[in-house]
């Protein structure tokens, strides 16, 4: 067995039996959103599914840190929200046995699944190996039935090694560009559901979705793209999490004419790698907004082993080892690396005429 595959396949099929989980909260009409302390959304959904994977984490690595985007705090003041996520947290399984068994099989209680959610409290660092777990990313993509992804990666000694992306609404046929179409309205199953995988040194992968055992992968690359003034940028929906105005200064700048792309999550980051799309741009909003490392950990190694290179906006590598955010960063430029030195100059160029 080569080095990280047993984390590989746990945190692949751990991914695959969340989204099992948030598929059918997905398609339901009421979600059981909460709104958190920084006004954001939090759904049934992303709270079963930090328990799942986590609770498969800890099964196989025991000695693992997590630092997971959820905690279970509303849940213990909550009992109905609570009872709902137990409900579909203890009917979630895999279909292969065997593939359930590697995860450990279902949590024991509504209690352990309260102390599993909270498991993923670390707060992170420059030593050891550390998860970063974002059990739904693009929760209001989520919510508003567009792109979501389910976000899994191992950081060691503060570099990201393994990234697990699972993305239920992109298309399992990578021959097609993407185009505006893919950021909305996703409630039909057909022909849909990803699972992007990584590993430091060893190059990245797709394969479909499945509700058992992993499916047959293949190696994704960026596309291959000389003439920049043709690429397709992607960015997200909404204008809160990045700055538009800035972005679209940058396409205009590049020469860049076809309109962006908007999607929620790090669907963005599996579209570049597999090369339906050419570059991702999030711009800061906010001066003291601090990116989270679940946002994007997966996401970096999967573009990197792609053939993609990944900074922040002022062209320094993202940095895992400082804690849960991104503190030393600000925002994010995503490109193939043939054409990235001329769109990390163009984007430094813009936000120094601010
Ligand atoms: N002001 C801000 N700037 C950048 N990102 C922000 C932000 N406020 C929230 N976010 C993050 O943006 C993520 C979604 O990104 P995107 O816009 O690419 O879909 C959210 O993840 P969650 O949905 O997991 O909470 C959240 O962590
Ligand atoms: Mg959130
Ligand atoms: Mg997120
Ligand atoms: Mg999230």
């Amino acid at each position: 067995m080569s080095t990280y595959s047993h984390e590989l396949q746990v945190a692949q099929l751990a991914v695959q039996r969340a989204i099992i989980l948030t598929k059918r909260v997905f398609h339901e009409k009421a979600k059981g959103t909460v709104s958190k302390s920084d006004a954001s959304p939090v759904t049934i959904g992303d709270f079963g599914a930090q328990a799942l994977i986590i609770a498969a984490l800890k099964h196989n690595f025991p000695q693992d840190e997590i630092v997971g985007e959820e905690d279970a705090d509303d849940l213990r003041s909550n009992a109905a929200l609570r009872d709902q996520i137990w409900d579909l947290v203890k009917d979630t399984s895999l279909a292969d046995s065997k593939a359930e068994q590697t995860l450990g099989g279902p949590i024991k209680s509504v209690e352990a699944m309260l102390d599993t959610i909270d498991l993923g409290n670390s707060s992170g660092g420059a030593k050891g190996r550390i998860w970063a777990l974002d059990p739904i990313d693009g929760t209001k993509g989520f919510l508003r039935g567009g792109q979501y992804a389910v976000c899994l990666a191992l950081i060691v000694d503060g570099e990201v090694t393994v990234g697990v992306l699972g993305c239920p609404n992109l298309p399992v046929s990578d021959t097609a560009k993407i185009d505006a179409s893919i950021g909305a309205d996703q409630n039909d199953d057909e022909g849909k559901g990803v699972l992007f995988s990584a590993v430091l040194g060893c190059g990245a992968t797709s394969r479909p979705l499945s509700t058992g055992g992993l499916t047959p992968s293949q190696p994704i690359s960026m596309a291959p793209i000389s003439d920049i003034t043709q690429a397709t940028f992607c960015e997200s929906v909404e204008a809160g999490h990045s700055a538009h105005d800035d972005q679209a200064a940058i396409a205009q700048k590049l020469g860049i004419t076809k309109q962006s792309v908007r999607m929620d999550s790090q669907a963005k980051y599996a579209s570049i790698a597999r090369g339906a799309g050419d570059l991702y741009l999030r711009l800061p909003v906010s001066e003291t907004y601090q990116e989270k490392i679940w946002d994007h950990a997966a996401g970096v190694v999967i573009v990197g082993e792609a053939g993609g290179v990944v900074t922040d906006a002022w062209g320094k590598k993202l940095d895992f080892s400082l804690g849960r955010t991104l503190s030393s960063n600000k925002g994010v430029v995503a490109a193939p690396k043939s054409i990235y030195p001329q769109i990390a100059k163009v984007v430094v160029e813009v936000l120094s005429s601010k």
